[in-house]
């Protein structure tokens, strides 16, 4: 066995490692700029918008102190009405369009998000997948996202336009009576300030109420995924209890971002009255003493009612600003997290893939090299000082020092028992997963040299339970041929014996499969796996347990289509019927993620124990 420069390279980074308990995902506000800056346009034309509706708001209560100047004097009203008339259409107009002009850039906002969100989600390393819940995966993309609509639509636009108001009433108001100013400037900033201490901690409860919706998600995707097991053992009110119980904890989380938010409320209204009780006593008493008159008074008050309104909003925008940054930590935890392959390059330098036609048959096309696996490093981490780590991820690990060779054009078979590490073994030739220590090869080059997307297309996976996607059966198998003719397709389903079911609907290959293609039964479902994996006609296939659903005929059936299409290529198989490897050219017996035996059926029944045993309760010998 060779030592490999992979096997010098240092370890991919865990997932693991990178993240401790109370590490919650947060985001700062700089992180939500990105956003708002792609759509920097739209949000320049709404603050133009705002600032004319500020302009034509702060303009009504001018022409009304005129009015009230021109009645006083008992002049005729003439152009003063109509201005003001227009003034109030105007702003309404600006309003509308700018109120479509938020929403439609609040809607473009949570798009840019799902589609950052949904790119790196699905180019995420499998293991990420394997720690994930689903469910809470999906609530990322569905719920948290939305939260970013509300910081355009209720905040950050409306409070632009807002300050300008609110900035253009003050000058007003301190032009018409500084003193009166003065005091309402008092009992403002004390709303102000109490209101920026109690909004700090939306921040982290939202990202709470946000994460206990992720639970909710999570927990009815886990039960809807196994409805008919939950119904079969009679557990569905226990399953409905603890779907409730989740939904409990999304409501109190929900209630506690109400009861702060809420707290905005009472505090801006208190301010609103407070102030309005002052200028009203102080003004009247300033107006009977002669200080103003009372048109100033009248405008000072509308002033004082344009000054309080953008407050309202900019609370509303600091309490939608803070509830946003709680989703979008959700959001950038995933899209912070490294992409598949995005860390190969240290690993080892990218290598060309030989031309497929290089090699004869007979040498090696996939190769593994006294490979050391485990899913979770952590494990190879010593639990203890004094314990050598290798040692100690040799006790824990999947595979313990693998050596084989799956030779091109040839089939091998792994055989072995549950949980020796068969499935393992494919995993790592399609690099859902790299290897700890040695090597797996593919035509000579070790795979982490390979381009992910290169080695793949050389590879036909039909995997444990194969997968059939929501759709039609055109779709499934156009998965990793989207270019293949109808005739193609027809064709790969008569070679595993699925023709039958394209006259089984007048849609022929539009006919739906259902959820999981639970509209196929399972053998169908593995023939139609199969079949779409053929449909690509990659140089190697690797089969995991593909006949192990199948009736007797149809396993004849498969066998000969895979015989058919094994010519000239390269078969790893995995099943747990040794009828079904027998005729192999190599069978690998794995046994507690070790290899005990190669050879071929013959030679193992009299060498190796275990396959004797395994062949005796089969009846094969
Ligand atoms: N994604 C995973 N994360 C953590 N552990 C895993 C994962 N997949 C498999 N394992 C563990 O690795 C070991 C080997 O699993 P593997 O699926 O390779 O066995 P197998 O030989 O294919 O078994 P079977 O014949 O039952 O399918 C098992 O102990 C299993 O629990």
């Amino acid at each position: 066995m060779s030592t490999s420069t992979a096997e010098r390279a240092p370890r991919s980074r865990s997932p693991f490692a990178r993240r401790t308990p109370d590490d919650g995902p947060r985001a700062r506000f700089s992180q939500l700029l990105p956003f708002l800056l792609e759509h920097k346009r739209a949000l320049a034309v709404v603050i133009a918008l705002s600032i004319l509706g500020a302009g034509a708001s702060l303009g009504q209560p001018l022409l009304v102190s005129q009015v009230i100047t021109v009645v006083e004097n008992g002049d005729p009203l003439g152009w003063i009405v109509w201005a003001l008339i227009g003034l109030v259409v105007l702003s309404g107009l600006v309003n509308g369009f700018q109120h479509y002009l938020l929403q439609r850039t609040g809607t473009s906002v949570v798009l840019s998000a799902r589609r950052q969100l949904v790119r790196r989600m699905l180019r995420l390393p499998i293991a990420e997948f394997d720690m994930r819940r689903t469910g809470d995966l999906v609530s990322r993309v569905g719920s948290d996202t939305t939260l970013l609509y509300a910081v355009i639509t209720q905040g950050l636009v409306d409070a632009v336009g807002g300050v300008l108001v609110f900035v253009g009433a003050l000058i007003a108001m301190a032009l018409i009576d500084p003193v009166l100013l003065g005091l309402t400037v008092l009992v403002v900033a004390v709303a102000v300030v109490t209101v920026v201490l109690i909004s700090g901690r939306l921040r982290a409860a939202s990202r709470r109420q946000q994460e206990k919706v992720g639970d909710l998600a999570a927990s009815v995707e886990r039960v809807i995924g196994a409805i008919r097991t939950v119904r079969a053992a009679n557990a569905t009110d226990r399953e409905i209890a603890a779907v409730e119980k989740d939904a409990q904890g999304a409501w109190t989380a929900g209630v506690a971002v109400a009861k702060i938010s809420a707290l905005v409320v009472p505090i801006s209204f208190i301010a609103l009255q407070v102030s309005f009780l002052v200028v009203l006593g102080v003004g009247g008493y300033r107006v009977a003493s002669g200080a103003i008159t009372v048109a100033s008074l009248v405008s000072f008050i509308l002033f004082l009612f344009m000054m309080i309104m953008p407050l309202g909003q900019a609370f509303g925008a600091i309490n939608s600003v803070n509830q946003a940054l709680g989703a979008l930590g959700r959001i950038q935890e995933i899209v912070d997290l490294p992409s598949e392959g995005q860390d190969d390059r240290a690993l080892a330098p990218l290598v060309a893939l030989p031309a497929a036609g290089a090699s004869t048959p007979g040498t090696p096309a996939i190769e593994f090299d006294d490979v050391v696996f485990a899913y979770d490093e952590r494990s190879t981490r010593g639990a203890s000082d004094d314990q050598d780590p290798v040692e100690e991820h040799i006790e824990t690990g999947v595979l313990h020092g693998v050596s084989f060779v799956a030779e091109r054009g040839r089939r091998t078979a792994i055989v072995g028992p549950s949980g020796a590490g068969k499935s393992t073994v494919l995993a790592l030739i399609e690099r859902f997963y790299d290897p700890q220590g040695g090597a797996v090869r593919f035509a000579g080059v070790d795979v982490r040299s390979l381009d992910r997307t290169e080695l793949r297309s050389q590879i036909g996976y039909v995997e444990q339970d194969a997968p059939v996607l929501a759709g039609s059966i055109r779709q499934n198998l156009l998965l990793g041929s989207p270019t293949a003719s109808d005739d193609d397709c027809v064709r790969v389903l008569q070679a595993v014996n699925l023709g039958e079911v394209l006259s089984r609907s007048a849609d022929g290959l539009d006919a739906p499969v259902g959820e999981d293609g639970v509209m196929l039964s399972g053998g169908e479902r593995q023939r139609l796996a199969i079949a779409r994996a053929l449909l690509a006609a990659p140089p190697v296939l690797l089969l995991d347990e593909s006949t192990s659903s199948l009736d007797g005929v149809n396993e004849q059936m498969m066998r000969e289509a895979i015989d058919a299409v094994a010519e000239d290529r390269t078969l790893v198989v995995i099943a747990h019927r040794l009828s079904t490897v027998v005729d192999s050219d190599r069978i690998v017996v794995l046994d507690h993620g070790r290899v005990v035996g190669i050879g071929t059926h013959s030679e193992l029944v009299s060498t190796v124990t275990l396959y004797r045993d395994l062949a005796k309760h089969q009846l094969l010998v």
